[in-house]
């Protein structure tokens, strides 16, 4: 990062020339171009940079390689500084709704239309959370229905096990900067952030364990295409820029349908996409320990989320990302009902009857509405009983859910900082072609600073592996570990994990389109169905992410509004 002199063009944004070797400066160059006068953002994760159009995302999204220092640098654009003071203060889209915490004052507030109208909300996630929330503070009567005894879905956050005030996420973990949504919220119901350290990542490759070479050094691996060994990273650009360029506007309605570069990549994987560029089998797998197995994602819906939910903060809420999801139902109060599995979702002219079930039998309410906030794994197991259109319902029963676990071990000291390597540190303490995927370190989000929280981030193949273990996956990747970080003999004093893909409420970690089927399935996901409206992230460009989920509350929450006659209400809503 010696030379971040050279200055782009009026956008606020510059380039540390010193780093970026000549074809990927020209990238750069092209995307600060071809966006000239729009405040671009730019992001880094790792070895690689996204950029893209910060308003509209009209500008060609591209990753540019890095070095593992970022080195673009934020400049002084003055709608960037205007993001940064509202995201601060608790965003301008947020003032604009006029949230506050206290939900029941906001609520007398905004009524005033005679008698409110009731809409029953399917799932507390957090889709289904945000839509209840910001319904009540536009005056509607609100019943959230959810068959769990917690709020919060694949937001998990566990402490029992663990000494001394530990927890881990079971579910969600990152939050980027990117993430406006996300970060909306968590300011709005004042909770705070924690940044992950920074530090050396491992690999564990082809049976080895070893640092990244040093520059000029090859990388010890074999089965490289020509090209690729001496740095893969120096390929990110040629492989992964052609399917950001082929995304098109990802926020124009009509996507991904009306784009026929970006139903080339629904037609693939993202492995195929890196395979249809020349990418080596090395170099995926090189790819996937570090930004996990997602070589069987759909292309267009991989494409889509990477180049939105990119950021160079990352963190995650002080004490557990389920904080947020507490603080939303107790906000909600006992318009929550848990423990209440929804069976059955009947529609005519005038409402919605949705049939539940809980402990003290079976129950139907009748709404003017519904918000299903469903996944379409378990949604598929309850009874439409006034069938959706027929692509809804193609979608309900074919969309697939990816596969992910997590496995999670508190440890006597942060034994790695003495690593015989050499001191590792970092979300990503090292990267592997092994059942554990990743092996993450969440130590810094510990009140505790001597004990250590590691675990095995294991997405698609990596997670049924470790299910297949039964009973004894936990020893299988303890034994797994040992090899990958040698210091944990002895170290481990707490365990949690969970393979998402056997929690009967998820189905897995995100909705999973197969190759040829976004095209059809996104639009239909989130189609309004009569009275029944649909969030959830599989109803979002931001698929796999908190911000997906809360992305589509407010769709749907701006849906409703149109619907009932309060169009400039829902405009203010969707203005972000
Ligand atoms: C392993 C893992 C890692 C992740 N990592 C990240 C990350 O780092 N950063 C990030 O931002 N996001 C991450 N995510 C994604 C994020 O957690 C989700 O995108 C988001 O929480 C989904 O919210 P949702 O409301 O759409 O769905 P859910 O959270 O699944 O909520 C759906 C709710 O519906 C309920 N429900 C289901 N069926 C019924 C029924 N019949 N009746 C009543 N209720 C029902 C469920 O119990 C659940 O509470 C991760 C998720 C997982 C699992």
């Amino acid at each position: 990062m010696s030379n971040p002199a050279r200055d782009s063009t009026g956008c606020g944004y510059r380039v540390a020339a010193g780093s970026v070797p000549g074809r990927e400066s020209r990238s750069a160059d092209s995307v600060v171009l071809r966006t000239a006068g729009l405040p671009l953002r730019l992001y880094t994760v790792g070895p690689w940079a996204i950029s893209r159009c910060g308003r509209g995302c009209r500008g060609v999204t591209v990753a540019v390689m890095g070095t593992h220092d970022p080195y673009w640098t934020r400049g002084s654009d003055p709608m960037n500084r205007l993001d940064r003071r509202a995201l601060l203060k608790g965003s301008a889209a947020v003032g604009a709704l006029g949230l506050t915490h206290s939900v029941d004052g906001a609520a007398a507030s905004a009524s005033g239309r005679g008698a409110a109208k009731r809409v029953v909300v399917l799932g507390a996630g957090l889709a289904g959370l945000g839509a209840a929330y910001n319904l009540v503070r536009h005056g509607y009567d609100v019943i959230v229905l959810e068959a769990q005894g917690r709020p919060g879905g694949r937001v998990q956050t566990v402490r029992e096990g663990f000494r001394r005030g530990g927890h881990a996420e079971l579910g969600a973990i990152r939050i980027f900067e990117s993430h406006e949504y996300t970060l909306r919220y968590v300011r709005q119901f004042g909770l705070d952030l924690t940044p992950y350290d920074t530090g050396a990542r491992a690999f564990h490759l082809q049976g080895r364990r070893f640092l990244p070479p040093r520059p000029g050094e090859p990388w010890p691996l074999s089965g490289f295409a020509p090209g690729e060994q001496p740095d893969p990273a120096a390929r990110f650009g040629d492989y992964l820029n052609s399917g950001f360029a082929k995304l098109g506007d990802v926020f124009d309605p009509g996507w991904p349908a009306a784009f026929p570069s970006a139903l080339e990549l629904d037609a693939t994987t993202f492995a195929g996409h890196l395979r249809s560029q020349g990418a080596s089998a090395t170099w995926r797998e090189w790819f996937y320990a570090q930004e996990g197995r997602i070589g069987r994602v759909n292309a267009a819906a991989g494409f889509a989320s990477e180049s939105l939910t990119t950021g160079t903060f990352l963190g995650s809420i002080r004490g557990g990302n389920d904080r947020l999801p507490y603080a939303m139902a107790a906000a909600l109060g006992d318009r929550v009902r848990y423990r209440s599995e929804v069976l059955r979702i009947a529609q005519d002219r005038t409402g919605v009857t949705v049939g539940y079930r809980d402990r003290g039998g079976l129950h139907q309410i009748r709404a003017d509405r519904c918000v299903c906030a469903l996944p379409f794994a378990p949604l598929r197991r309850v009874n439409i009983a006034t069938p959706f259109s027929p692509d809804k319902m193609a979608a309900i029963h074919r969309l697939r859910y990816l596969a992910a676990a997590r496995c999670h071990f508190q440890t006597r000291n942060r034994f790695w900082e003495r690593d015989p390597l050499g001191p590792l540190g970092g979300l990503n303490l090292v990267g592997t072609d092994t059942m554990a995927g990743r092996v993450w370190n969440t130590s810094s989000q510990q009140t505790d600073p001597h004990l250590g929280m590691i675990h095995a981030y294991m997405l698609d193949t990596e997670a049924l592996e470790f299910a297949r273990h039964g009973h004894a996956r936990v020893t299988a990747m303890g034994n797994l570990l040992r090899q990958l970080l040698p210091g944990i003999r002895g170290q481990i004093v707490g365990i949690a994990h969970k393979a998402w893909q056997e929690d009967p409420w998820a189905g897995g970690v995100t909705a999973w389109a197969q190759p040829g089927e976004l095209r059809w399935m996104f639009p239909a996901m989130r189609q309004v169905e009569g009275r029944v409206h649909f969030a959830g992230e599989h109803t979002s460009l931001w698929m796999a992410w908190m911000n997906g989920a809360l992305e589509s509350a407010e769709r749907v929450v701006g849906e409703i509004l149109h619907a009932d006659g309060e169009p400039r209400r829902a405009a203010g809503l969707l203005t972000r």
